[in-house]
């Protein structure tokens, strides 16, 4: 066990869903992803992902791209998002940190070093978007190996590699909500329930959504059915709306407050 799969039985026996924030590490700066994840934490925020930012983001929308962009102007690399995760531990985040990065920026850094430092920084989970199953036995025999999880992403359209995938799942099973890029949505893919009940069928892990989900009413709906709700370019595009007040020493507090306020009232 480690405390990925910790929180999710905590959850569990609660009866509970976990609100899980997707956030952009470095924007709009480090220094302030590090309070970003205080405010979360405060706000009941359960799990984190941590998305690494990348040059060539082929599953994100507009919204994650441009936090992208903020981010690398400032050359954050794979190395700054874990010294900024361990910074976020230090000052008391206890929430399991899921790491997303597109499959090259860990290539580059060689996978046992990759490793190794994402157990210095603490990280429960990783998810590689652009790993796919068929290709992932080196990097999965290795996370297993450092006691952290990875978490497979299962698309409505995956149909029978759903087995095969729900095989070599660890932590929990992260169903894409409909087809196409991130960014909020009104409607998802139709048959969406009916996918979640087929991977449930399969697996015991925990099952969560992500895709398209902003609003109270949609992480209600989700809730029902699935053991965790991500959302990302709704809170991302709150933290870029608080910007302005971030970057003022005068106006910091205030700008964290709205981020917290946002994500508290997407758990209530
Ligand atoms: O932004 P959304 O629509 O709320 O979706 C979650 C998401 O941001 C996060 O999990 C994510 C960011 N980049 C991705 C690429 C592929 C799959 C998922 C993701």
């Amino acid at each position: 066990m480690n405390d990925l799969d910790l929180t999710f039985e905590r959850l569990r026996a609660e009866g509970k869903t976990a609100l899980m924030p997707f956030i952009t590490v470095g924007d709009p700066d480090p220094e302030t992803t590090v309070e970003i994840l205080v405010a979360l934490q405060d706000a009941g925020a359960d799990i984190v992902e941590l998305g690494v930012p990348y040059s060539d983001p082929l599953a994100d929308g507009p919204v994650i791209q441009r936090a992208s962009e903020r981010a690398l102007v400032r050359q954050i690399t794979i190395k700054t998002c874990l010294d900024t995760a361990r910074k976020a531990k230090d000052r008391g985040v206890t929430m399991p940190f899921v790491l997303f990065t597109y499959y090259n920026p860990a290539l580059q850094l060689g996978l046992e070093n990759f490793f190794a430092m994402l157990q210095e920084a603490e990280i429960s989970g990783l998810i590689i978007p652009d790993l796919p199953f068929e290709e992932s036995a080196e990097v999965l025999a290795l996370a297993d190996a450092a006691n952290i999880r990875l978490v497979p992403l299962v698309a409505p359209t995956s149909n029978d590699r759903i087995a095969r995938i729900m095989s070599s799942a660890r932590g929990f099973i992260y169903c894409v909500s409909s087809l196409g890029v991130t960014g909020e949505r009104s409607s998802f893919y139709e048959g969406v329930e009916q996918f979640i009940h087929t991977v449930r069928a399969q697996t015991e892990l925990p099952v969560a959504i992500g895709f398209g989900i902003s609003s109270q009413e949609q992480v209600r709906r989700f809730s029902e059915i699935c053991d965790g709700v991500v959302i990302g370019s709704a809170i991302v595009r709150k933290i870029e709306e608080s910007i302005p007040l971030l970057k003022n020493n005068d106006s910091k507090s205030e700008g964290l407050l709205q981020i917290r306020n946002f994500v508290a009232q997407l758990k209530s």
